[in-house]
């Protein structure tokens, strides 16, 4: 992320104002923006409000989140309250918008774990529904994660930055191939769509609802299983031998103690197919009608699944039934062993699928970036990956000159990067570790773009 910070006021801009509105205090930067803590400058008492100014002069991302956001009047998506520029000593102008407070935590720190129910998340997840339904409307977030939803005490909840959004009409975005979004947040299609990036050929995405649809599902498995769901990309889309087939996708009852309706529910958004996924309206009514039912099952906290043998059981071949009882006593018999040996090593340190810290992203509660796709991802990505995996250096080191088959500069259209004589893509919001075949080079991820066909190209985003 480059920044302006010296065109910025300052992180403790107390008895600034910016436009009309006096500065509280500094909240957060994201990719894009920074956020402040305001209050209107002459009208007192009256509302706090967050106003986000942009990182980049003339950002137009801050026009199109605008342009949804004054479409949209729902509780479940903050207010407009103001927009306007904020003019630096060079004359440079900086976009911001004001919108309406939203107190609360993000989406993974709302719920100590362990105490959340089914009941709460589909509460929670159904309110996120109706924030896309009113979205989608008009257009599309694309960046729905759990960072960008935010949770009062009470259970009310916000789904917040749309500055990724999309509208049809919406000017187009300069230097990006790739339409926005947090990586294990994509959708297969979009996933998919890579691939073409990566094997040289041009294309374009039109970005749908149907994704903020599987990125919702993202979000639900997240939340009640503390890990992601695997990338759904073909095997043949990574040019990976190693992996034979497409990861496979556990339910999110082999982790975690889930109801089984927001169990088929999160299956179902997250669905290859898009129109398996259903609607936001469709899935808001469904999440509130269950959420509504009598059942016990709605109100047992989402705890670790008992065992993953479940899912091995599944999985594997058994020996046959008759087998059984003859096993049972030489079972029995190893596992005493077993007890005996694992007695005289030191420390021995117990597996627990929901919180083996070797599993856990090193800031659990973040979303995105190489967090986003932290060991727990990764081990939850690999085929049949239960249990810990140790994790291998991946990407390649930049190439002094263009590798075969590559394009070569002038790099030509937008969005492409000339280093050293070659053209490359960038992996926007990715960072390294990159994934197996990437390249890195200054702290990003590449990947070649190929001197080869051209797919016919659909609308700009
Ligand atoms: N309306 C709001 N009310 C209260 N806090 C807000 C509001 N909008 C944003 N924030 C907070 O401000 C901080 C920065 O938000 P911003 O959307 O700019 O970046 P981000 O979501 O952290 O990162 P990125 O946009 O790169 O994904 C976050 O902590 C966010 O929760």
């Amino acid at each position: 992320m480059s920044s302006a910070p010296d065109a910025h006021p300052p992180a403790h801009p107390q008895e600034m104002c910016i436009g009309s509105w006096r500065v509280l205090e500094y909240v957060g930067e994201g990719s894009y923006g920074v956020v402040y803590r305001v209050e209107p400058a002459e009208e007192r008492p009256s509302g706090i409000c967050a106003l986000k100014l942009a990182l980049h002069p003339g950002d137009e991302r801050f026009a199109r989140e605008q342009a949804l956001l004054s479409r949209l009047d729902h509780p479940n998506v903050p207010g407009l309250r103001g927009a306007g520029e904020w003019i630096d000593a060079q004359g440079k102008r900086f976009p911001y918008l004001v919108l309406q407070w939203v107190e609360g935590s993000p989406l993974y720190e709302w719920v100590p774990h362990g105490k959340l129910t089914s009941r709460q998340a589909l509460r929670l997840l159904a309110q996120v529904a109706r924030a896309l339904q009113a979205t989608h409307a008009y257009g599309v977030h694309r960046d729905v994660k759990g960072d960008n939803i935010r949770v009062h005490a009470d259970g009310h909840a916000v789904l917040l930055d749309f500055g990724a959004c999309w509208y049809p009409g919406a000017r187009p975005l300069t230097g990006s191939t790739l339409p926005p979004g947090t990586e294990p947040y994509r959708s297969p299609q979009l996933l998919r769509f890579r691939c073409q990036l990566r094997r040289g050929l041009e294309a374009h995405y039109t970005s749908r609802p149907e994704d903020d649809i599987y990125a919702l599902g993202v979000m639900a498995y997240r939340l009640v299983t503390e890990r992601y769901p695997p990338p759904r990309t073909d095997p043949d889309c990574l040019d990976d031998p190693e992996r034979s087939r497409p990861a496979r996708l556990l339910a999110p009852s082999d982790w975690a103690t889930v109801a089984p309706v927001l169990d088929r529910l999160i299956l179902r958004m997250l669905s290859d197919a898009p129109e398996a996924r259903g609607t936001a309206g469709q899935l808001a009514q469904e999440m509130e009608e269950a959420a509504a039912s009598s059942a016990p099952a709605l109100d047992r906290p989402i705890a670790p699944a008992p065992c993953q043998l479940k899912t091995e059981r599944a999985s594997r071949p058994g020996p046959p039934r008759e087998w059984t009882p003859l096993l049972r006593p030489l079972l029995l018999v190893a596992l005493l062993g077993m007890g005996v040996v694992l007695a005289s090593r030191p420390s021995p340190r117990l597996v627990a699928p929901f919180h083996e810290p070797s599993e856990e992203p090193p800031e659990t509660s973040r979303d995105g970036g190489s967090v986003a796709l932290g060991s727990a991802a990764i081990a939850s990505a690999l085929p049949g990956g239960v249990g810990p995996v140790e994790l291998r250096a991946v990407s390649l080191d930049m190439p002094s000159g263009p590798i075969k088959g590559q394009k070569r500069a002038p790099c030509e259209p937008r969005g492409l990067v000339e280093i050293n004589g070659g053209c490359w893509i960038r992996a926007e919001d990715f960072k390294p570790p990159c994934e197996k075949d990437w390249y890195e080079w200054k702290g990003s991820c590449y990947w070649p773009q190929m001197a080869r066909g051209r797919l016919p190209t659909s609308d700009e985003q």
